[in-house]
């Protein structure tokens, strides 16, 4: 199931004028406030008609002006996930999970005990919206918008309106939808931590143009992208190969081990990595006798001046790693593109939210839609 959006439209002080084409998965849209994420989504929701537009998702045309398609936002078989919920105050959990399902065609759509089981929100059920926290709420409003047997799942910054416990809370349930339901889903946030657990696809926009699109890890990795700002950091993925007694767990990415503190997996599982510019150090020499378990030699790919440093791509046998250092220490590293340096990554410095399960394979994606 892929999503084809073309979209040109004028606001009068701000205009859209983009194209993209995004395969199945997560597709995140990303860039700074104001970019049009939520004018793109709004086009794809059916909420907003634009002056030239063309918006097919698998396979079904939603809009086409050059021939007078425009689906009523009801008829497009989205499920849409605001900042806020929007639950229905005065019907139950239940009752808000039942409308989602009243209304969606029959067959097709996940059981719904499965679906309440991936959310945990079984034990919620009979509560009222109002005594929900904000993190309940929004997997309710998720778990409503995938009992309607969405084509595809619309979310509007779902998780802005939340702290960062509820949001590294919320996470694993989105993963799991991303993982086991292979139903699409077209994202919106600015935030890096999420867009780097979740997007299997990063589509960049910027002044209502869209500057960038790709696999996440590639978009993210690209040092070019200021965007990223002083969140900038790189996805590696690897596997888990075993647990230590002293709390370390041992990965391996491209023959080269990894070593992270308090992680909640087993041998064999695949992980996604998620390492902060900010927290890796380069040295021109393999260093010996330091602190920091994980060291990664590689070859500089390109150097981009940043408001106060430059960062660093890095071509490591476990994948891109970036590194924002000084200027000065870039200068005295000879820092150029060809050099051979090595990453120092601190263990300690994985932020939990920041470590995700891979999603699945393209081909098996495909193969469920
Ligand atoms: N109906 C409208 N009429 C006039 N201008 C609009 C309308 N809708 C959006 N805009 C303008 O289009 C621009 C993009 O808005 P949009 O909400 O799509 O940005 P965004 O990238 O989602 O921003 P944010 O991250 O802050 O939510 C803004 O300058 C906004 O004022």
């Amino acid at each position: 199931m892929s999503l084809s959006v073309a979209l040109r439209h004028d606001f009068g002080g701000f205009s859209v004028d983009l194209a993209f084409e995004a395969p199945p998965g997560v597709t995140v849209l990303s860039g700074p406030s104001g970019a049009g994420k939520t004018t793109v989504l709004n086009a794809v929701a059916g909420l907003m008609r634009p002056r030239h537009g063309r918006i097919v998702v698998g396979g079904t045309v939603l809009t086409d002006t050059a021939r007078g398609v425009h689906l009523s936002p009801h008829r497009r078989r989205l499920g849409i996930v605001f900042q806020d919920g929007r639950l229905f105050p005065h019907l139950s959990v239940r009752q808000n999970l039942l409308y989602g399902r009243w209304f969606a065609p029959r067959g097709g759509s996940p059981p719904a005990a499965d679906v309440i089981e991936m959310l945990g929100i079984g034990p919620l059920l009979d509560r009222m919206p109002a005594r929900l926290s904000g993190g309940e709420r929004q997997r309710v409003a998720i778990g409503r918008a995938l009992l309607s047997n969405p084509r595809m799942i619309l979310a509007d910054e779902p998780l802005s309106a939340l702290d960062d416990a509820r949001k590294a809370e919320i996470m694993p349930y989105l993963e799991r939808v991303r993982d086991r339901l292979s139903v699409p889903m077209l994202y919106v946030s600015h935030a890096s931590a999420e867009v780097a657990r979740l997007a299997t696809t990063i589509a960049l926009i910027e002044k209502g143009r869209l500057r960038r699109i790709g696999p996440a890890a590639e978009v993210l990795a690209d040092p070019a992208l200021a965007w990223q700002g002083r969140d900038a950091g790189a996805l590696i993925e690897a596997q888990v190969v075993a647990r230590h007694p002293d709390g370390l767990t041992e990965l391996i990415a491209g023959g080269l081990p990894l070593f992270l503190p308090a992680l909640a997996a087993a041998p064999g599982d695949r992980l996604r990595l998620r390492i902060a510019a900010a927290d890796v150090m380069l040295a021109r020499t393999v260093p010996e006798g330091i602190s920091a378990l994980n060291i990664l030699p590689g070859t500089v790919e390109a150097v981009s001046d940043q408001p106060g440093g430059v960062l660093v791509r890095l071509a490591t046998p476990a994948g891109p790693i970036l590194s924002r250092i000084t200027q000065r220490s870039a200068g005295r590293l000879a820092a150029r593109p060809g050099e051979p340096l090595t990453a120092i990554v601190k263990s300690l410095s994985h932020a939990a939210q920041d470590v995700g399960t891979p999603r699945k394979a393209p081909s098996d994606a495909d193969q469920e839609t």
